[in-house]
């Protein structure tokens, strides 16, 4: 068996697109093949796998696998790479506003073209999840977890936790390059406190409309660039008083830049680039 598939990234996150409408995978094996595929000495190399399929209520479904075969429900570079490939590729007709099935829901995004060719995209990114038990994290009572005492390994650190579909724990530090991404993520990313584990964000606050930012990813570690978590991040510097709501914010991650907006409805919008990097055929190991 032979596998067609095209590697792409949004910032550096990047990902093996499989296109389900002419691919049939067996279910059983799909986060064995993601682990596979992100493998960079045997492999391909990459930070998981994102399948794009037939969807009964979007125009294409995303399914995304982190590089240790754990499915995620969201996932904010991948969508934005999903659009510019059902547009290019015409999966979506002629549409530059298309719906995107994802586990934790539907979302619309919208391609900006450029000859023929998708330059950015703005996902609407559906309304935050701020309730703690739907994060989900454990701990008091407390409606919403924001600017909360979190004492890990030693250290006391504050955390606001979000899901925009997929929970993330933000943290703001004082200077982005002290941010302890190996130190902390592992443990942060797989506390008890997070039932689901958790996407760790570090977040330095430049200016209101300014955030410098570094992530380690739940199932995949130091990416260099992740959506959901940029989104997360916003909200969060909202919900603390750092940013306002109603305006764009440019967050700095290491692979460039997202703009975020947290809108008067409660919707988070998020624009920026994706990329092909190249189309390919993939031989699965034991059919070498
Ligand atoms: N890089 C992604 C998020 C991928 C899933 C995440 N690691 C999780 O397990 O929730 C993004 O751009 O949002």
């Amino acid at each position: 068996m032979k596998i067609p598939f095209t590697k792409m990234h949004g910032l550096g996150n990047n990902y093996i697109y499989i296109n389900e409408f002419e691919t049939a995978l067996p279910e059983e094996q799909l986060p064995a093949l993601a682990v596979e595929l992100a493998d960079q000495y045997r492999g391909i190399g990459s930070d998981g796998m994102i399948l794009i399929g037939p969807s009964d209520s979007a125009d294409v479904r995303m399914r995304i696998f982190n590089n240790d075969g754990s499915e995620a429900k969201n996932c904010g570079n991948g969508l934005r790479c999903v659009a510019k490939y059902a547009f290019e590729r015409g999966l979506a007709g002629e549409k530059t506003t298309m719906t995107i099935e994802t586990k934790s829901g539907n979302v619309s995004a919208e391609v900006h073209v450029k000859e023929n060719q998708v330059r950015g995209v703005t996902v609407n990114m559906g309304k935050p999840v701020l309730k703690r038990s739907l994060i989900p994290m454990t701990g008091s009572e407390q409606d919403q977890v924001v600017d909360e005492k979190f004492e890990i390994s030693g250290e006391t650190l504050r955390v606001t936790a979000v899901s925009m579909g997929n929970p993330h724990a933000v943290f703001f530090v004082n200077r982005i390059e002290e941010a302890p991404l190996t130190v902390l993520g592992p443990a942060i990313e797989k506390d008890r406190r997070f039932p689901d584990w958790v996407n760790a964000e570090f977040v330095e606050v430049v200016s209101k409309t300014e955030l410098n930012f570094r992530v380690w990813e739940r199932g995949s570690g130091i990416t260099q660039a992740c959506g959901t978590g940029a989104c997360a991040a916003a909200v969060a510097a909202v919900l603390n008083g750092r940013s306002d709501r109603n305006e764009d914010i440019t967050v700095h991650l290491a692979g460039g830049d997202l703009t975020i907006r947290w809108d008067e409805e409660g919707e988070v919008w998020m624009t920026g680039p994706a990329e092909v990097i190249c189309d390919g055929v993939y031989i699965p190991r034991e059919n070498r």
